[in-house]
């Protein structure tokens, strides 16, 4: 699945972003202060740059995963600006520069754009491997009165009928592709 999203010629990558923010924007109705967990795309996962642009511009406020730098198994989501100082993480991806002031706890995002390997119509995600994003949504408590909406985004590519499901996956709310937008529980 992951040489399927890396096979994609640049100008598919492109088309497939522009679209992913038409999508995106048709769940994200009212991105005005809206707080958006997003990523930085690698390894052939589809680009939210127009996202961010689309964000900006609508006075949405995009947050970026860190690996957190003590537990090295969660993330931690901080705003992130176009002029944000910028490093690489251990796996190569950019992320912004730890600023604490400028971490938001995850309880209070409204929407997380999650990357993932693979998904299925049910809203379950497979990941990298390395549990991040479950481990970092398990730490929302069951009776928060503000959860964030969960989004994967995917390429059309990534779908599978079914996925194996562990007792820690958190299913997603949202799948959206550039030609889809899947809503498992609705
Ligand atoms: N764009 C993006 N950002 C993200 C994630 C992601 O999947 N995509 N993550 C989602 O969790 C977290 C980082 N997790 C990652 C886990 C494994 C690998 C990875 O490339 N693993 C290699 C092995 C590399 C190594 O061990 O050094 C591999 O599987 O080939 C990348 C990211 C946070 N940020
Ligand atoms: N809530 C949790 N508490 C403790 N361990 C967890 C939790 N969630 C995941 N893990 C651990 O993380 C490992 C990897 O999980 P999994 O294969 O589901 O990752 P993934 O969702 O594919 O990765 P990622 O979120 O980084 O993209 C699992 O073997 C599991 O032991």
């Amino acid at each position: 699945m992951r040489n399927l999203r890396k096979e994609l010629t640049p100008e598919e990558q492109k088309s497939a972003a522009k679209a992913l923010k038409i999508n995106i924007s048709q769940v994200i109705k009212d991105p005005k202060n809206a707080r958006v967990g997003t990523y930085i795309s690698n390894d052939g996962e589809p680009s939210l740059d127009y996202v961010f642009q689309w964000l900006w511009q609508n006075k949405a406020t995009p947050f970026l995963p860190i690996l957190h730098p003590f537990t090295q198994v969660h993330l931690l989501f901080q705003r992130y600006e176009e002029n944000s100082p910028m490093t690489t993480n251990r796996y190569g991806i950019l992320e912004p520069e730890l600023n604490c002031s400028h971490v938001s706890p995850v309880a209070a995002l409204d929407f997380i754009l999650t990357p993932l390997v693979a998904f299925d119509s049910q809203g379950n995600r497979l990941g990298m491997g390395g549990g991040y994003y479950d481990r970092t949504f398990a730490q929302i408590p069951p009776d928060a009165s503000h959860r964030p909406k969960l989004i994967g985004v995917a390429h059309q590519c990534q779908h599978l009928d079914a996925l194996p499901v562990a007792s820690w996956d958190v299913p997603l709310d949202y799948i959206v592709t550039p030609e889809r937008i899947y809503c498992p529980h609705r």
